[in-house]
């Protein structure tokens, strides 16, 4: 377990702070396999899983969509036949907040439960 998947999660707000640019490079060391872009001029954080199947891919769907009310913070997911694209921003602040890193890490563990 990282160190990451195991800090609170704050609620969503407009204000929130976003990760600054002195911040951005650690906290991606934390999570490798995740890549930043930029969409619609907002930093955003994406990585596609793959699987075997469709009903591998709807399952970890599930587990994603499942911390992610748990948290009260929510990616975007993509599920396709053997593949997941999962995107984490702030929506409200419009970027990325350590929220998104932390959902990052949780996410990977989602992985390790298959
Ligand atoms: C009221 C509710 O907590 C907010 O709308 C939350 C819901 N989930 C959210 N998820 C993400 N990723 N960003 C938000 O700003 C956000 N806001």
């Amino acid at each position: 377990m990282t160190e990451l998947a195991q800090q609170q999660c704050e609620a969503c707000r407009a204000d929130a702070p976003l990760v600054s640019d002195e911040e951005l490079p650690e906290l991606l060391r934390q999570i490798p396999d995740w890549t930043p872009i930029t969409r619609d001029g907002i930093l955003q954080l994406e990585r596609v899983f793959k699987f075997r199947n469709f009903k591998q891919a709807l399952a970890f769907t599930n587990r994603v969509g499942a911390i992610a009310e748990e948290a009260g913070h929510h990616p975007a997911l993509l599920t396709e036949w053997g593949k997941v694209t999962v995107t984490w921003w702030s929506h409200e602040a419009k970027g990325l907040h350590k929220n998104d890193f932390i959902m990052a890490a949780r996410t990977d563990q989602q992985l390790e439960a298959e």
